[in-house]
């Protein structure tokens, strides 16, 4: 009998969607998880009880592909083998002609990124050549349970990769530089997270509620205050510009991944 989902490689993209679908509600035995890593292989068993856990593909009606980008055309071919059905692929770079190379299926590619785990994800989606509308449905009906889903062009996704796929690292670099200059300020580092997380959590919320990004900052920048202080080194600094580039630089090299 196969299962209906099948992920193969748990490494930190496939547990982050695993996660978040479980905690979403669906249940335990809708998955299979397919990971070459025995330490992997108890941590997964560990976590998630009553998900099936395996070393090799076992037949499933879809099957996300969620291991490093050399190795997806390998792993297609062998779920193809084991009777996929359909393929949604997370990796970047990996174009879904190369997928389609290795195995003759409907191929979706996602940018997913790792706020899946608690239900925040936000994932970009485009058909492969043979994949259809209900293949789409599909994938938005797996992603949309830890995320927001968008469908873009597959020419868009090694932008998506460059904003939101690496985007959740950026941000994570900010949180830790805001805190050290909390303690750098004086303050002990508990206090210094708590500050530094929640400000970015509350600012978050403020921008999904709207607002945009260049109200919500006029709104915060007192004339002659500490904001306007504090904003006049961060673009002395060029942060504004290292965000380009970093983006850019993220863009490249998804296009890279999928080049070689
Ligand atoms: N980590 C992230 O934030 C994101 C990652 N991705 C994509 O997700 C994919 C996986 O990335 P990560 O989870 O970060 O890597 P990872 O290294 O944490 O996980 C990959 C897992 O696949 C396993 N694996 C390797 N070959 C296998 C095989 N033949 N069969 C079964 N399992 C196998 C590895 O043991 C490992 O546990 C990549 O293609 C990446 O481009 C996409 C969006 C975000
Ligand atoms: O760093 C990477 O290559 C993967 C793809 C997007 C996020 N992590």
């Amino acid at each position: 009998m196969s299962v209906p989902l099948l992920l193969v490689g748990g490494g930190r993209m496939g547990e982050a969607l695993l996660g978040g679908m479980l905690a979403a509600g669906r249940p335990a035995q809708d998955f299979a998880v397919a990971e070459v890593s025995a330490a992997r292989r108890a941590a997964l068993t560990a976590t998630y009880p009553g998900v099936q856990v395996v070393e090799q593909p076992v037949a499933a009606e879809g099957v996300v592909l969620a291991t490093k980008p050399n190795d997806i055309a390998a792993v297609a071919a062998a779920a193809a083998q084991a009777g996929a059905q359909r393929l949604l692929s997370v990796a970047a770079g990996i174009t879904a002609a190369a997928i389609e190379a290795a195995a003759p299926l409907p191929v979706i590619r996602a940018m997913p990124n790792t706020p899946a785990l608690v239900g925040a994800g936000v994932t970009a989606i485009a058909p492969g050549a043979h994949a259809g509308e209900d293949d789409l449905a599909w994938a938005e009906a797996i992603l949309g349970a830890v995320g927001v889903v968008v469908r873009v062009k597959e020419a868009q996704l090694d932008a998506v990769t460059g904003v939101s796929g690496s985007g959740p690292a950026y941000v994570f670099l900010i949180a830790e530089a805001l805190s050290d200059a909390g303690v750098l300020a004086g303050l002990p580092r508990d206090l210094a997270n708590t500050l530094a997380f929640q400000t970015l959590l509350g600012s978050a919320q403020l921008l999904i509620d709207g607002d945009s990004p260049a109200n919500l900052r006029a709104a915060v920048t007192s004339p002659g205050g500490t904001t306007a202080a504090g904003l006049r080194e961060l673009e002395r600094g060029g942060v504004r510009s290292a965000f380009l580039e970093a983006v850019m630089a993220a863009t490249e090299r998804s296009r890279e991944l999928g080049s070689r």
